[in-house]
């Protein structure tokens, strides 16, 4: 039962003493006097992922183009850029979504700590490389169901009830729902509200134990106050496993985001600590699309 002795190799020791404090009302490069809730990146970050030389085309339409970065667990890293630029495709590369896509191809290289995800099997990866999306979508089952689902699917045997139990509170907890849904874990997900629903597909994403978190959009959906606290979540949650968040929302990558990484027509222009990139960008597309010119 793997989920219960993750090898310890993958996880980074919890900082509590770092908690998700807001850093208030410095304004980078004129467009943004909002808080931010990050505290600048874990001196403990370590590289999960690698992405070098990746190109995706869709048929003879390139998508993405010779972009290389990397992903490491202790940061949040943002991918940022105008509609179309290919910020989702890259997203999906990562657990290899995008082969789904019968025209796409793809080259370069992706590996998830060392080991080219090529050779990985898909399911497998996609348990390890997780993504939660822009809409929530629990399972019509019990909030209960819902995490156990995953874990009951990659145990080898049938968990214990005890065991399974201690497990789904743990990965509830994690993503910051327990306590609002601890009294009836029978309830049916479906009517929990809209940011309950997004942090529950949150905690199931985390039930399968990964070393990285995809999150394409994942409050575009909510209000504001359930913005927030998926905001204040991921931030948290960067010290357990690597988050990439696609985001449309300036704002959100300043309030949130290490490491920002800017696409413009599937090139990627600019990666970079936020601060640089959002306070003084080294390039002209980059100091355009941050200080609203565009896109
Ligand atoms: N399944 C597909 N088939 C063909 N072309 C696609 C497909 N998915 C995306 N594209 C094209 O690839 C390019 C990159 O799309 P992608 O969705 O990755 O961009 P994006 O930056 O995430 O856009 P948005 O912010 O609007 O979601 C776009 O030109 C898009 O039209």
């Amino acid at each position: 039962m793997r989920f219960l002795h993750p090898p310890p190799v993958r996880r980074l020791p919890l900082t509590g003493e770092q908690p998700a404090t807001v850093v208030g009302g410095e304004a980078a490069n004129g467009f943004v006097s909002a808080p931010r809730r990050r505290v600048g990146a874990s001196p403990l970050a370590v590289e999960r992922m690698n992405v070098d030389q990746l190109s995706i085309a869709y048929g003879p339409k390139l998508a993405v183009d010779t972009v290389s970065l990397p992903i490491r667990q202790g940061e949040v890293l943002a991918l940022i850029g105008p509609s179309g630029c290919g910020k989702t495709t890259l997203l999906r590369s990562l657990n290899r979504l995008t082969e789904l896509t019968k025209t796409a191809s793809m080259k370069g290289r992706i590996t998830l700590d060392g080991v080219d995800t090529a050779t990985l099997e898909p399911t497998a990866l996609r348990r390890r490389v997780t993504m939660v999306f822009q809409q929530p979508n629990p399972f019509p089952m019990s909030v209960f169901d819902n995490v156990a689902y995953v874990l009951r699917e990659q145990a080898s045997r049938r968990p214990k009830k005890r065991v399974l139990h201690g497990a789904v509170a743990s990965a509830l907890e994690r993503a910051g729902l327990y306590d609002e849904v601890k009294g009836d874990l029978s309830h049916p997900a479906l009517r929990l509200s809209g940011g309950q629903q997004q942090r529950l597909c949150i905690a199931r994403a985390l039930a399968a134990d990964p070393e990285v978190l995809l999150l394409d959009e994942p409050c575009s959906a909510l209000d504001p106050q359930s913005t927030q606290v998926i905001e204040d979540l991921i931030v948290q949650l960067r010290e357990q496993v690597a988050v990439v968040i696609v985001t449309h929302n300036l704002q959100q990558a300043y309030r949130i985001a290490d490491y920002v990484a800017f696409m413009y027509l599937g090139e990627l222009v600019e990666y970079g600590p936020a601060d640089q990139v959002f306070g003084s960008p080294r390039e002209q597309r980059t100091a355009e699309y941050v200080s609203g010119g565009f896109g």
